[in-house]
Order: C-alpha cells, then sequence, then structure tokens
C-alpha cells in the first residue's frame, strides 16, 4: 500500500498488477459532493490499457466498484451520486493477467523498471509480474481518485487539462514517434503540458508549503515521470530578468492579471491567480523487445534478456489523464484545506493590493463568511440542477405525447402563459429577470423535446 498525505485528503492505493485486484481509499471528502459515475468512467477510458494500437494490448475495462463512501443523490439517474463524508473506497479487479510472460525473466532485472531495486528492497519476496506494486498499472486508482477531485473542482470552478507536449521531441507529429519506436522494437518517452485554471490567487505558501513541491510529490509518483517544470521552467536560466518578470496589470474587471506567465502562475510558492502551467518528463517505456544486458540474482554472472509481453511503446498518452488526476489530488486537498481566498482581495475596486486570508476580513469581507454564502450558493444550484433535470423529464412525457398526437413541439400559446405567470409570481424588480431566465430553460426544454420527437 503507498500513502499519500495531503492536509485534509489521505489518498492511499493498494494492489498489484497482477494480483487479484488494485484499489483506493480516499478520505477527507466532505458529505453532499456529487459525483457522476458515467463522467468518472470517462475519465477512467482515457487511461485504460488495450484501447489504442499505440498502447499495450493488455485489456482491462477498468471500472471501479465502489464499496463506501458514496451514495444515491437526489436526481433520479442513478449514476449520480453524492459522498457520504466516510471514506470513498474503490476496488478495481484484474482482469487479463498473462503472467507467463514474467517467468522468464524473474531472476533478471529488467534495465530501467523497478525489479532490481524491488529485489533489494523486499529481498525476493516482491512480485515483479506486470511491474507489480510498481506497475504504471496503479495509476488506475490514481484516477479514480483524481476523477472525484476533478468533479469537486468543477463544482467550484476550477479545471485542469493536460494534453501531449512533444514525444521523442516532436511536437508537430507526436504519434508518428511511437509508430517508429514500434518498428524498432523499440520505445520513446515525452512531455505532457498540464493547465490548471480557476484557482484564485493566495492558495500555498512560503518554503515547505510551496505550491511547486507540493504538486511535484504527487505528479513524481507516476511511475515512469523524470522531471517537472513550471512556467518558463530551465528556460528561464536563458532569459534576463527583464525578459522573465510576468508584469502586473488590472484586467477590465480590476483583477490583478500577468501580461505573460512565466512563474507558471506561482510567485513565493503561492498561486498568483494566473493559469498554473507545468510540464512533465516521462521517460521511454522500460520493458522493450531488443536485447540487454543484465545480471542474474544471486549469482556473478549477466545475462543479455529481451522483454517478452505487452507493453506500452510510449507511456505519454496514457499518462496524460495520470497527470490531471495527480494535480486534481493536490489542488483539491489544498482547496478543502486553506479558506477560500476572496478573489475579491486581488481586485482593485476593493482597494485591496493582497490576497491574504487575514487581511481580507479587515477590510469588511471575512473569507469565512464569503465561503458561507458560495457554499449557499452551491447548494441553492444542487437544488435548481436537480428541479431543471425533473423538469427535463416531464418534458420528455410532454414530447412523447406531442409526437403522439402529431404536435408541434413549440406552443406560442402555452410559452406566453407560462412566462405571464412567471411575471406575475416574481418580486417587482425581477420580474424581467426571471422571464429571461425562464426563456432560456423554455428554450432549453424544447431543444430536449426535440431529440425525442426524431
Ligand atoms: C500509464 C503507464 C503505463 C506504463 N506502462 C508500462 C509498460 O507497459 N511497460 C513498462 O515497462 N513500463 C510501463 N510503465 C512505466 C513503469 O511502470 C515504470 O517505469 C517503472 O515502474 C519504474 O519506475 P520509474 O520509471 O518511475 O523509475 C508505465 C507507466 C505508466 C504511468
Ligand atoms: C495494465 C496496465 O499497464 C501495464 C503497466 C506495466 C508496467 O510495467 O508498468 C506493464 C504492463 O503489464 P502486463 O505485462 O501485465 O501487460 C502494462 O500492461 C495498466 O496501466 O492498466
Amino acid at each position: 500500500m503507498s500513502i499519500y498525505k495531503g492536509q485534509t485528503l489521505t489518498l492511499s492505493i493498494f494492489g498489484t498488477s497482477h494480483g487479484q485486484s488494485i484499489g483506493m481509499t480516499l478520505s477527507g471528502i466532505p458529505s453532499e459532493a456529487n459525483i457522476n459515475l458515467d463522467v468518472l468512467q470517462e475519465f477512467m477510458a482515457r487511461r485504460a490499457p488495450g484501447n489504442s494500437p499505440l498502447s499495450t494490448s493488455r485489456k482491462e475495462p477498468d471500472i471501479p466498484k465502489f464499496v463506501s463512501g458514496l451514495k444515491s443523490g437526489s436526481s433520479r439517474n442513478s449514476r449520480n451520486l453524492t459522498t457520504d463524508g466516510s471514506e470513498i473506497k474503490a476496488i478495481i479487479y484484474n482482469r487479463d493477467v498473462k503472467s507467463s510472460d514474467y517467468s522468464k525473466i524473474a531472476n533478471t532485472p529488467r534495465p530501467g523498471h523497478a525489479d532490481y531495486t524491488a529485489h533489494v528492497k523486499y529481498g525476493g519476496l516482491e512480485d515483479s509480474r506486470g511491474g507489480g506494486a510498481f506497475s504504471g498499472r496503479m495509476t488506475a486508482p490514481l484516477c479514480i481518485a483524481g476523477g472525484i477531485c476533478k468533479q469537486l473542482l468543477a463544482e467550484r470552478g476550477i479545471y485542469i487539462h493536460a494534453s501531449i507536449h512533444d514525444i521523442h521531441g516532436n511536437a508537430e507529429d507526436p504519434l508518428s514517434e511511437i509508430k517508429k519506436a514500434q518498428v524498432l522494437r523499440d520505445s520513446v518517452g515525452g512531455t505532457i503540458s498540464c493547465t490548471i485554471s480557476g484557482l484564485d490567487a493566495g492558495y500555498g505558501g512560503p518554503l515547505f508549503e510551496g505550491l511547486e513541491g507540493r504538486i511535484a510529490e504527487i505528479v513524481y509518483a507516476i511511475p515512469a515521470v523524470k522531471g517537472i517544470e513550471f512556467g518558463a521552467g530551465f528556460e528561464s536560466t536563458r532569459m534576463y530578468g527583464s525578459e522573465n518578470n510576468d508584469e502586473f496589470y488590472y484586467d477590465e474587471n480590476d483583477t490583478v492579471c500577468t501580461r505573460t506567465n512565466n512563474c507558471g502562475g506561482i510567485l513565493g510558492g503561492i498561486s498568483d491567480g494566473m493559469d498554473i502551467e507545468f510540464r512533465v518528463a516521462i521517460k521511454p517505456t522500460p520493458s522493450i523487445a531488443r536485447s540487454q544486458r543484465t545480471i542474474v540474482y544471486d549469482s556473478t554472472e549477466e545475462a543479455v534478456i529481451e522483454v517478452q509481453g505487452r507493453h506500452d511503446p510510449c507511456i505519454v498518452p496514457r499518462a496524460v489523464p495520470c497527470v490531471e488526476a495527480a494535480a486534481a489530488v493536490v489542488i483539491a486537498d489544498l482547496v478543502l484545506t486553506e479558506k477560500a481566498v476572496s478573489s475579491a482581495a486581488s481586485k482593485k475596486s476593493k482597494g485591496l493590493t493582497t490576497a491574504s486570508p487575514t487581511s481580507a476580513s479587515s477590510f469588511g469581507l471575512a473569507s469565512d463568511d464569503l465561503s458561507h454564502l458560495r457554499s449557499s450558493i452551491d447548494e441553492i444550484d444542487l437544488q435548481l440542477l436537480n428541479l431543471i433535470e425533473r423538469r427535463l423529464q416531464i418534458a420528455e412525457s410532454v414530447a412523447a405525447y406531442k409526437k403522439e398526437n402529431n404536435l408541434g413541439i413549440i406552443d406560442s400559446n402555452r410559452e406566453a402563459s407560462l412566462l405571464k405567470r412567471i411575471q406575475f409570481l416574481s418580486i417587482d424588480d425581477l420580474a424581467d429577470l426571471n422571464e429571461e431566465i425562464f426563456k432560456a430553460i423554455i428554450r432549453a426544454s424544447c431543444k430536449h423535446q426535440e431529440k425525442f420527437l426524431k
């Protein structure tokens, strides 16, 4: 078992590549967070093996079975679940295990893999099949946790997106490098870019509390990661200060912004309100079918091995969601731990120049108050969402009736009387605004009905 200890979140990942199962326990997620299982499964599928000729042929559906922490939500959709505040525990059973691939190389560590170091540490008791506890397969549970955290963050307007930057140095046609490597019975690595947007200024802290270190800690847990750089990173060593410094300005909403983002959205270990940008270096897959020299355990002999079996010719494409997952876990931990820092705190209009949680209160708006207000809004949004979903379900029945009776979708009389009723029920000065909102709801409903009339 391997454990990540954040300040609020604890994530433990268990199992091995060829054992019965792998899985994770995530604690610290508050109750009432909405988790949609379809969204989670789509995320898991981006990482799952066997989905492309450019990945390992091992086929694993990677559908997590939740054994605690999630309950049915208030919506009728059984795929919409809610956290209940207890530990979230999920298991994935390994399906497509072919351990015979590993029997020939049991005594000869693969260069570049963790076989040798695991052997030293666990004295021969380690399970090296499929990489054992060091396998890239262990990123499936990481993606369960990360997928949950991504949904939690999206509800707070924070989004994480990673993509392939280059493979083997080729940013124009990266996938062609994998095909070349396959022909050569070799492997290649590459770089993944990741952007975190929507995180307010003021998260993190100096020295050991710095955001770069916290993100790096969890990104380095992904097997095959060999480097991480933020913003201009190593390139900044070739710049003058005048080129590297990100000049400040106020945007049209009087929010503090920077003209460039060479610091990658982090200054002094603290988020500056711009996107957090970093790149991750992934080494070439260690298991390759070409001859390589190695040693034979418990002897002084050397040997030549050619690794058989199913392997990713390049880890980069499947590591992209893993990087998003790692970033999501650490940012969720940060957001759940630190008091929400008012985005208003970095606005000129409030007369504030710093984003520190303590200074916010001295200007009349305590960050505590703000986070309470925001959580009330989140709660209302949830109710609205459920009500809108119920309304759309009823609209489906209306569509069925219209289809049966050859009626058109738009009924202007009905729409006019509905809007009139809204005007009547509204508080005076909100009547026009409410009418606009309901017009949008009616439009969405008609669009939804159209699907059922085809
Ligand atoms: C998604 C993913 C898939 C991987 N697939 C393979 C693979 O098929 N074969 C392999 O030898 N290594 C694979 N790896 C990399 C090894 O697990 C990793 O190199 C090994 O555990 C040693 O760890 P290190 O490279 O971090 O030192 C994969 C890693 C990830 C993240
Ligand atoms: C199965 C996955 O990746 C595995 C990662 C891996 C390794 O050494 O890291 C070795 C291979 O395992 P096997 O030899 O059993 O096919 C990959 O298939 C996965 O990521 O789900």
